[in-house]
Parts: structure tokens; C-alpha cells; sequence
């Protein structure tokens, strides 16, 4: 069985004046439908990685495949079919939150579910927003309607930045439930960035802990928030280094 997503030593420099470099070296694979926790502190690169991912940017070295197959001999089109992803600060077209859910499909040439729309809909408390300009919503609404438009795809790979950063509690546990529902339902993959360790830690299988410019731990959830492998990874999750005392209270 080919791996259902393959990075093979990504490197990306920075378009500033000293090309300096953001990561170098990260390799990793993903065998079998997982949700991955990616980790790190600001500026590791986190983001840039999942969008190098989605093929909004590109790296200046390396290579990624999906399903085996290099993505430089996708169609962009069917690789953002299956790669879906779910912005930061989400993007939404012209026209209604219906017209956005619908336009994704025309994209895609694929026809339009309307039960499985209305489904995630209200399992995100968006069963009234359908009429509603897109462009007026607030950040969190955007961001759960952007993550229905993905979700319509459904996509081999789901790729979330942070989609939950902006959400109250009640919304957040909405889009938890749903993440969590999708991948017993649909078996699906979901790489997803947060700076919420108790989210990573339940929902997750897997951590990605990017720092020191790679990914410098790939390790099951709980053997990560058990036993992180280095230094900079029981720093992050406030564990005291190798060779400290635990501070005493
Ligand atoms: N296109 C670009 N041009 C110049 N600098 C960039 C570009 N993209 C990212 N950067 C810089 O790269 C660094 C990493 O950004 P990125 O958003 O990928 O990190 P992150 O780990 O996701 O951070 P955060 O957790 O704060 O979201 C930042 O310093 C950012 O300013």
C-alpha cells in the first residue's frame, strides 16, 4: 500500500534579503487515515508548511506525493480536491454562505450534497446562515463555513490552521465533535495546527513537533505528551529538560 501522504526532506527559505532559511529536512509519512497534532512554537514555520501542503506555496526543495504520486504530476485541481484546507483566517467568495458551498462543487465539477451540507451545517450551528452574505460573517463563522466547504470534498487530507483559535467554547466543542465524528465516519486524515495542547492531546493520534528549523519529533500523542524524545519538546509542553529537577511547589 502506498502511503496516503509522503513529505520527503521539504526545505523552505524565506523570500527576505538574506534568504534565510525557515525549515530544512522534514520528512514524514502517513500510512493510515490519523489525525496529526502539528505543534511549535510561533514562527517555526507550522502554517507555511501546511500551505506548501495545500499547494498555495512551494518549497525550494523536497518532494511530496499523495497516494505515491509526485504532486508535481497532479492537476492543481484534483490535488485541492483531496488536500482540502482550512485557512487561518478564512477566505470567503462573493455571493452567500450557499453560494460559497456551491461554487467549491461547480469548482470541482462534482454535484452538490445538499444532506451532507445540511448536516454539517447544523452540526456547527450554521442551520440559519445559509442566506447570509459570506462576506459579513464574523472570523469564526467564516472559519466553520470554510471548514464545511472543505469537508463537501471530502477530502483524503484535511489541513487545518488553527481552525478553532477563534471560536467560543460552545462552537470550538462543535467542530471538535464534528472533526472527531468525520474521521470514525469517513476514515478520513487531518494534519492540524494549534497552540491548544489539551485539544492535541484528545484528539489527536500523532504529534508533529516542529522546532530548531524541522520536524524534530514524529511520535504517537501520548508517548509525546508522556515522554517527549528531546529537550525542546518537554520545554514546550512545560515538562522540565533532561537533567532539571521538577520545580517544587
Ligand atoms: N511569504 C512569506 N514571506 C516572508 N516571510 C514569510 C512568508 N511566509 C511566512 N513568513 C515568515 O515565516 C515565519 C513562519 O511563519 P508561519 O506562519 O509559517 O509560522 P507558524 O509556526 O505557523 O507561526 P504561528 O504559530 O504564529 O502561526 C514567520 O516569521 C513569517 O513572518
Amino acid at each position: 500500500m502506498k502511503p496516503i501522504l509522503s513529505i520527503e526532506n521539504l526545505h523552505k527559505t524565506l523570500p527576505d534579503e538574506g534568504n534565510s532559511r525557515l525549515f530544512s529536512g522534514i520528512t514524514a509519512q502517513i500510512d493510515a487515515p490519523e489525525i496529526i497534532a502539528l505543534l511549535g512554537a510561533s514562527g517555526q514555520g507550522k502554517s507555511t508548511l501546511l500551505r506548501i501542503l495545500a499547494a498555495l506555496d512551494i518549497a525550494d526543495k523536497g518532494d511530496i506525493r499523495l497516494h505515491g504520486i509526485p504532486l508535481s504530476e497532479w492537476k492543481p485541481t484534483d490535488w485541492r480536491q483531496k488536500v482540502g484546507y482550512v485557512a487561518q483566517h478564512a477566505v470567503m467568495l462573493s455571493g452567500s454562505v450557499e453560494d460559497n458551498l456551491r461554487t467549491v462543487s461547480m469548482l470541482h465539477r462534482t454535484a452538490f450534497d445538499r444532506p451532507l451540507a445540511e448536516r454539517l451545517m447544523s452540526s456547527l450551528g450554521l442551520e440559519g446562515a445559509w442566506g447570509k452574505r459570506a462576506g459579513e460573517m464574523s472570523g469564526g463563522e467564516k472559519q466553520r463555513v470554510s471548514l464545511v466547504r472543505s469537508l463537501l470534498m471530502r477530502p483524503d487530507v484535511l489541513l487545518l490552521d488553527e481552525v478553532t483559535a477563534s471560536l467560543d467554547a460552545h462552537s470550538k466543542h462543535a467542530v471538535e465533535s464534528l472533526l472527531a465524528e468525520w474521521r470514525r465516519q469517513e476514515g478520513a486524515t487531518a494534519i492540524m495546527i494549534t497552540h491548544d495542547l489539551a485539544q492535541a492531546a484528545q484528539m489527536s493520534d500523532r504529534i508533529w513537533f516542529m522546532s530548531e528549523g524541522t520536524l524534530l519529533e514524529d511520535d504517537k500523542t501520548d508517548s509525546f505528551f508522556r515522554q517527549p524524545k528531546t529537550d525542546a519538546g518537554r520545554r514546550f509542553i512545560q515538562l522540565p529538560a533532561t537533567g532539571e529537577q521538577p520545580c517544587q511547589l
